[in-house]
């Protein structure tokens, strides 16, 4: 039976030149060497991209964009394309991120654009989602991860619907420290799970590759991947160190 193979994705944010890209990729393939059992995912900044793509050569690991435009081509000063994405060597793009959601004003409107540009230049999206505090507080978890992940996933082929990754990111976990529980996030994943597969096919939800991010730890690494939903993780402050970020690739399965 086909399984979900756990995807460990670094988001660097805006963080690293080219040179330190280029010297972090270079000294984490020697340390960990080919990948086999898992994929490792690498968003860079856009000006690092090339010069990463030249570097990553061992077996398993793959370059992400941190964001697109939704359009092919056009007046976008700015803004860089999935095409061009693609051209760079990228396979997956994060959409939907809660810092593009909150600090830059994307709605699950244009969220869903991206992700259908996205797919139409061979790409695969990994889809955001995630509650802020407030929304936690008041029991309306369910209700935004829903949405958001309704939206998105409106007018996908069922092989696009196969391809795309989730990632489960509660806004008050980012960057503050405070991860999910191994609780909190697989129930959020499960839910996540169910809900796929009444939008979706429960086929193509079994086979969904749901990822947690926000506060990702070396220490917190085994418990969250322990849990059944969790397939991976999306992590940003420690995946800017390779020993932290070698550790959490290295997760031990029960
Ligand atoms: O936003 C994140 C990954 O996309 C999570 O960031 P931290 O791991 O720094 O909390």
């Amino acid at each position: 039976m086909e399984k979900r193979i756990p995807l460990i994705a670094a988001n660097w944010k805006m963080h690293k030149t080219v040179g330190e890209s280029v010297a972090f990729i270079e000294e984490l393939q020697r340390e960990v060497g080919a990948v086999t059992d898992r994929e490792v995912v690498i968003a860079p900044p856009f000006t690092a991209l090339a010069a990463v793509r030249r570097v990553m050569t061992a077996p398993g690991y793959r370059l992400a964009s941190q964001n697109c435009h939704q359009e092919a081509k056009g007046a976008f000063t700015g803004e860089v394309s999935g095409g061009m994405l693609k051209d760079v060597g990228c396979e997956y793009v994060i959409v939907g991120h809660s810092e593009r959601r909150h600090v830059f004003g994307e709605t699950n409107e244009t969220i869903r654009l991206k992700v259908a540009a996205a797919f139409a230049c061979g790409l695969v999206p990994i889809l955001c989602v995630g509650e802020v505090l407030a929304e936690r507080e008041s029991n309306r978890t369910f209700k935004v991860v829903d949405e958001q992940v309704q939206s998105a996933v409106l007018g996908l082929t069922p092989q696009q619907a196969r391809e795309l990754v989730i990632a489960y990111e509660p806004v008050w976990a980012i960057g503050t420290g405070k991860t999910a529980t191994p609780d909190q996030a697989q129930e959020v994943h499960a839910f996540i799970r169910e809900r796929y597969a009444a939008l979706c096919d429960k086929t193509v939800a079994n086979l969904t590759r749901i990822l947690y991010g926000g506060s990702v730890k070396p220490d917190n690494v085994d418990s969250l991947m322990a849990q059944p939903d969790v397939d991976g993780l999306l992590v940003g402050g420690a995946s800017l160190e390779v020993g932290s970020f070698k550790r959490i690739i290295r997760f031990v399965s029960p």
